[in-house]
């Protein structure tokens, strides 16, 4: 997927402002930013279903505002508000969509994939929010995509969900399907994605693996402490010793005392400038 200078205005809101991605065949990448960064715009640009103001962009050889039926049968798309009707039963469901695509997976396999099996026979209507947000999931990879487009698709999942569904896009990737996921957790971003894009304003303002996000900013650490008035300290410095050395004059013993290295959030809310947030 090749995407260079894409641009996407709503009236007076410049949502997209020359987005540049490539994401390689089989790999998973991760999209990250705050809410109205434009993250949703893009993957919907990307996957056909919105117009856009300019740029190139090439989805699996072809342009996406131009897309046949054939392509759309090779990309997985996860709808956040799947229209699927509630008196079917989850079994049912599947097996209905399944029917749209050329060689779907195993409506089976899939309900066991997103750890539905025992909610198969249930109603839609009987679904919990995580049960159907695992649901929609389902619908987007019956298809058997070589690409797949996830916004957002762990909102709402409880823990042991979310730990289910990292199986499943491992699998899936593992299995040589592409991944292009937006989401909101850092330690999701950190833990499925090959390379992840941060996007701030409609720009990308980061981009590479994790670790190499991480280690921007390699040399500094925070050093975190408690002042006599009680008033907890944080202060991000590239010379740590030097700060411990100046407190330990004014402690005997420095209460509260924490170094560390930036989290992956820390960047993050750098890169965003929110890292007053903290
Ligand atoms: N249909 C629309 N009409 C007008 N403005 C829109 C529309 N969709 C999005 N926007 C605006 O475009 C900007 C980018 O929105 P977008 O939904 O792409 O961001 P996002 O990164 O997905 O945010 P979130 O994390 O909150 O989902 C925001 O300022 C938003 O208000």
């Amino acid at each position: 997927m090749d995407v260079r200078g894409l641009r996407k205005q709503y009236g007076d809101v410049t949502a997209v402002d020359g987005i540049d991605l490539e994401i390689r065949r089989g790999e998973v990448f991760g999209l990250l930013g705050p809410n109205g960064a434009g993250k949703t715009t893009t993957v919907e640009i990307l996957q056909g279903n919105r117009d856009r103001d300019g740029g190139e962009v090439s989805v699996l050889g072809a342009d996406p505002a131009s897309a046949t039926r054939a392509w759309r049968s090779k990309v997985g798309i996860v709808w956040q508000d799947e229209s699927a009707p509630a008196e079917l039963t989850v079994r049912e469901t599947v097996r209905h969509f399944a029917r749209y695509y050329p060689r779907p997976r195993d409506p089976e396999q899939v309900i066991g994939l997103v750890g539905l099996g025992a909610k198969a026979d249930s109603r839609i209507k009987g679904l919990s929010g995580g049960q159907r947000r695992r649901l929609d999931v389902a619908l987007g990879v019956i298809g058997d995509p070589e690409l797949l487009l996830l916004d957002e698709p762990t909102t709402g999942f409880d823990p042991a969900a979310r730990r289910r569904f990292w199986e499943l896009i491992r699998t899936l990737a593992d299995e040589g399907t592409t991944i292009l996921l937006t989401t909101h957790y850092l330690e999701e971003a950190e833990e499925l994605a090959d390379r992840l894009a941060v996007v701030a304003k409609g720009r990308v303002v980061a981009e590479g693996t994790a670790a190499a996000l991480r280690d921007r900013f390699g040399s500094e650490a925070i050093v975190e402490w408690t002042e006599a008035d009680g008033r907890p300290r944080r202060e991000r410095t590239g010379t740590p010793t030097r700060t411990v050395t100046e407190l330990a004059g004014r402690f005997d013993e420095i209460p509260g005392l924490r170094i560390s290295r930036p989290t992956l959030e820390d960047v993050y809310l750098r890169l965003t400038g929110q890292e007053n947030a903290r």
